[in-house]
C-alpha cells in the first residue's frame, strides 16, 4: 500500500480549551506539509494527533502507512551508546537488519563517527541529528517532525534537507512543523493560525 494521511475537518481541544478547529490536510506518496504558526496555536498538538497519541476532539485522521513522530525529546536514552540507544527502538519495529538501518541513518545524519559515544555526549544540534536518525531507522513512510531545524547549523539543514526530500523521492511522506524556513518544494502551507481558536 502506499502512503496516506488525511486529516478530515480535525479540531483539537486541549486543557479544557479548543486550540484550532477545521484543519483538514491530505497527502499522498511523496507528499509534504509545512505547519507553521505562533507559540502554542497547536502545532505540535497536530502532529500529536496525526500520530494517534490524542484523540481529535472532532473530525477524522487516517494515516495509511506506519508512523514516526520526532517530538521535542530525542527518547534516546543519554546513558547508551549512540548506536546502541538507536538499536532499542529500531528492534521495536521487527523490520529486518536493525544494525544496518542504524548505521545508515547515522551516515545519513552524519554521526556515523560519534556512533560509540554516550547519548548524554552530544551537542544539542548532534542531539537533534540523532533525534533524526531514530526516525530515519524506522523506514516509516510517514514521518511527523517537530521543530527539526532547531539547534542545527547549515550544514546539519541541509542533511534535514536532503534527507527528507530522499524519503519524499520513496514515496514517504513528511510533515514539518517549524518556525524556521525549511526546503520543503511544493510542500502543502498549513498555517494553523488561520485555524486557532485562541483569542490573541
Ligand atoms: N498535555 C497538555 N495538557 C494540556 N494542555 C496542553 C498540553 N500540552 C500542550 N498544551 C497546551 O496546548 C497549547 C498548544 O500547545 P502546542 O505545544 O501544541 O503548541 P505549538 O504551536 O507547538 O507551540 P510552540 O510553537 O511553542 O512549540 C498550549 O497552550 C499548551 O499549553
Amino acid at each position: 500500500m502506499s502512503a496516506s494521511l488525511a486529516l478530515e475537518d480535525v479540531a483539537c481541544r486541549r486543557g479544557g480549551r479548543l486550540l484550532f478547529a477545521g484543519v483538514s490536510l491530505s497527502l499522498a506518496a511523496g507528499g509534504a506539509a509545512l505547519v507553521t504558526g505562533a507559540n502554542g496555536c497547536g502545532k505540535s498538538s497536530l502532529l500529536r494527533l496525526a500520530a494517534g497519541l490524542l484523540p481529535p476532539f472532532a473530525g477524522s485522521v487516517a494515516a495509511g502507512g506506519r508512523l514516526a513522530l520526532l517530538g521535542e525529546a530525542s527518547a534516546l536514552d543519554p546513558e547508551r551508546r549512540l548506536s546502541e540507544a538507536l538499536l532499542l527502538w529500531a528492534r521495536l519495529d521487527a523490520l529486518p537488519a536493525p544494525g544496518e538501518r542504524v548505521a545508515q541513518a547515522l551516515a545519513m545524519v552524519a554521526l556515523d563517527d560519534l556512533a560509540d559515544i554516550p547519548v548524554r555526549m552530544l551537542s544539542t544540534g548532534q542531539r537533534r541529528r540523532a533525534a533524526l536518525a531514530r526516525v530515519i531507522a524506522t523506514q516509516a513512510p510517514i514521518w511527523l517532525l517537530d521543530e527539526p531545524a532547531t539547534g542545527l547549523d547549515t550544514r546539519s539543514i541541509a542533511l534535514l534537507e536532503t534527507a527528507m526530500a530522499l524519503h519524499r523521492a520513496g514515496g514517504g511522506i513528511v510533515v514539518v512543523a517549524t518556525h524556521q524556513p525549511l526546503d520543503l518544494a511544493g510542500a502543502a502551507m498549513l498555517d494553523l493560525a488561520a485555524h486557532c481558536e485562541m483569542a490573541a
